[in-house]
C-alpha cells in the first residue's frame, strides 16, 4: 500500500503574469508538507513521507540542471545514461513517482500499468509519441515537455541544423570532406549550387518548421511549406495546398511533423517519384516518417540528388559502434545520430523548463504545461490545505465532489476536463482537508486524490 508523500516546503509562487518565480523560502509552518498520494481512502495522513523518498527516475542523459532542480527540492534522483527497453523500465517503475525520459524510452500501457506509485512524466524533448498519452492521462498521470517556450534553442538549433545541411547537400561536402580524409583530392562544381534562389518545401510548418522558413528566405531562397492545419506565412512564405504540388516544386524538402498514424511513411516511393531527380531530402522529425529503403533505393538509383536524415525507424538505447542502417554508403547522404535537441544550450534549457514544470504539479498541483491533462492552476495559499482529485470524466462526479465540499470551507476551486479525466484542485480549511481526502478518495470515479500541506 502506498504511504502519504511529503514534499518538499518550497512553495512555488507566482507574480501577477502568472510566471513562476523563485520559489518562496519555507516558514516554519510549512515545514511538513505533506501531499499524500494515491487513491488509498484509508490513507492517514499522519505519518512524514521523507520527500527524499520520492524517487525520480531520469533517462537518457537529461542535462545536469535538471537532476540539481529535483535535488534542490530534496527529491531522490537516479540518473541514467542510456534509454531502457520495456521490460528493463517495467522493473524499475514500480517504486519511482518522477519518470524524465526523452525521445528514446517507450512508456508503453504495459509499463504504466506496472507504474503504481507514478506523479508524473517528463519528456525532456519536444515530441512526446514516445508515451502512451492517452492511457497515461487514464491513469491520472500528467505529461509535460518542451514544446517551444523556453526551447526556442531547440527549435533555433534544429532549424539551424537544417540550413546547415542545406548547404552541404548543395555543395556535396560530406563526399568532398570523407573523399578528403581518404587522400581524395577532388575539386569540381558539376551538381554543386547556390541555395539562392531555390525552393524550400517544409511540410510542417509548426515551431520548427515557421523558425527555418525564417532563416532560409534570409539565406535568400524561396519557401512554400505544406501543413494539414492552417498556419500564418512568415514573410514571404506560402502555403502549399497539397503535398504532391510542394513535392513536385521544391529543390530541398525539409520534414518537422510528430510521429503519428498519419505521418508514418508519408514519404514512400510514389511520394521520392513526385520529387525532382535535382532535389534533396531532409528528415530531422521522426523515423517512421519516411521509407528508409525506398529513401536509399532512389538515392542510388540517382533519383535523388541527395539527403541529411537525424531520425531513424529504430535507433539504439545508447551511444554504441556498430550501428548499421541501409542508408550507409548511398550518395551525397549525410547521417547524423538523432541530434537535432543536441546542442548544450538547447538541453540546459529543456532541462530546466521541464523540471521546474514537474516541480510545480508535485508542490502546487498546477498542471500547466502538460500535454495530456487539463491545464490549470491555482495561487497557493498558506491559510488552507490543497486537494487535488483526478477523477474519471463521468456525469455526477463534480456534484459528488462538490457535495463533499458543500459540508466544509472552500476558500478556492478550479475544475477542468478531458475526454477522459477530470482534474480538481481546491483550497479548504486545515483541518477539514484529512476527511475531505478520505470521501473524495472514497468515490467510484476517483483515480488519484492528493493532499497539498
Ligand atoms: N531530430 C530532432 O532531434 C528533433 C528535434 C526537435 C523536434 N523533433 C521532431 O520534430 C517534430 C516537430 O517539432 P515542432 O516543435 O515543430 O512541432 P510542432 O507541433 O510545433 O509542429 C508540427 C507541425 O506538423 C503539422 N502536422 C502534423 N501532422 C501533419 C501532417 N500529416 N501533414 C502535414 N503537417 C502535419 C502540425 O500541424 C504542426 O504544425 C516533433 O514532433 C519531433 O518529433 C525532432
Ligand atoms: O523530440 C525532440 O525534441 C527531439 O527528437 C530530440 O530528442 P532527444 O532529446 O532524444 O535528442
Amino acid at each position: 500500500m502506498s504511504k502519504p508523500i511529503f514534499t518538499s516546503p518550497t512553495i512555488i509562487r507566482r507574480d501577477i503574469n502568472n510566471d513562476i518565480v523563485s520559489p518562496s523560502s519555507p516558514t516554519n509552518k510549512q515545514m511538513s508538507l505533506l501531499t499524500s498520494a494515491m487513491n488509498s481512502p484509508d490513507n492517514a495522513a499522519t505519518l512524514s513521507f521523507p520527500k527524499e523518498k520520492i524517487k525520480v527516475l531520469l533517462l537518457e542523459n537529461i542535462h545536469s540542471v535538471a537532476i540539481q532542480n529535483f535535488k534542490d527540492q530534496g527529491f531522490n534522483v537516479e540518473s541514467l545514461s542510456s534509454a531502457l527497453s520495456e521490460d528493463q523500465l517495467i522493473e524499475k517503475i514500480k517504486d519511482v513517482h518522477v519518470l524524465g525520459l526523452r525521445s528514446k524510452t517507450k512508456v508503453t500501457a504495459k509499463v504504466l500499468a506496472e507504474a503504481k506509485r507514478l506523479m508524473a512524466i517528463g519528456c525532456f524533448c519536444i515530441g512526446t509519441d514516445q508515451v502512451d498519452l492517452p492511457f497515461a492521462e487514464s491513469r491520472g498521470v500528467p505529461v509535460f515537455n518542451s514544446p517551444f517556450c523556453n526551447s526556442r534553442s531547440v527549435e533555433k538549433k534544429s532549424a539551424e541544423l537544417m540550413i546547415a545541411e542545406i548547404i552541404v547537400l548543395s555543395r556535396k561536402i560530406g563526399d568532398r570532406s570523407r573523399e578528403m580524409h581518404n587522400k581524395v583530392w577532388r575539386k569540381e562544381s558539376k551538381n554543386c549550387h547556390e541555395i539562392r534562389g531555390k525552393v524550400l518545401g517544409i511540410i510542417g510548418y509548426g515551431h520548427i518548421g515557421s523558425q527555418l522558413s525564417v532563416l532560409a528566405e534570409a539565406m535568400g531562397m524561396n519557401v512554400v511549406y505544406y501543413d494539414t492545419a492552417r498556419k500564418l506565412p512568415l514573410g514571404n512564405s506560402k502555403a502549399c495546398p497539397d503535398m504532391k504540388s510542394l513535392l513536385e516544386m521544391s529543390n530541398y524538402v525539409t520534414l518537422h511533423v510528430p510521429d503519428t498514424e498519419q505521418t508514418r511513411n508519408m514519404i514512400g516511393k510514389d511520394e521520392l517519384a513526385m520529387m525532382r531527380s535535382d532535389a534533396y531530402l531532409l528528415n530531422a522529425s521522426r523515423g517512421k516518417v519516411v521509407d528508409i529503403a525506398a529513401l536509399a533505393d532512389a538515392l542510388k538509383g540517382g533519383r535523388l540528388a541527395g539527403a541529411a536524415v537525424d531520425v531513424y525507424p529504430s535507433e539504439p538505447e545508447a551511444n554504441c559502434n556498430d550501428w548499421e542502417n541501409v542508408l550507409q554508403g548511398c550518395p551525397n547522404t549525410i547521417l547524423t545520430p538523432h541530434i537535432g535537441g543536441s546542442t548544450e544550450e538547447a538541453q540546459e534549457a529543456i532541462g530546466s523548463e521541464v523540471s521546474e514544470l514537474i516541480t510545480c504539479f508535485i508542490n502546487t498541483g498546477g498542471s500547466e504545461g502538460s500535454v495530456n491533462f487539463p491545464e490549470i492552476s491555482i495561487p497557493v495559499s498558506e491559510e488552507t490545505h490543497r486537494i487535488l482529485n483526478i477523477h474519471h470524466n463521468k456525469p455526477g462526479v463534480l456534484r459528488d465532489i462538490n457535495l463533499i465540499l458543500s459540508e466544509f470551507n472552500v476558500s478556492s476551486q478550479i475544475l477542468s476536463t478531458r475526454k477522459q479525466i477530470g482534474y480538481i484542485i481546491a483550497d479548504v480549511d486545515k483541518e477539514a482537508s484529512k476527511e475531505i481526502k478520505r470521501k473524495i478518495s472514497a468515490l467510484p470515479h476517483s483515480i488519484k486524490t492528493r493532499v497539498l500541506y
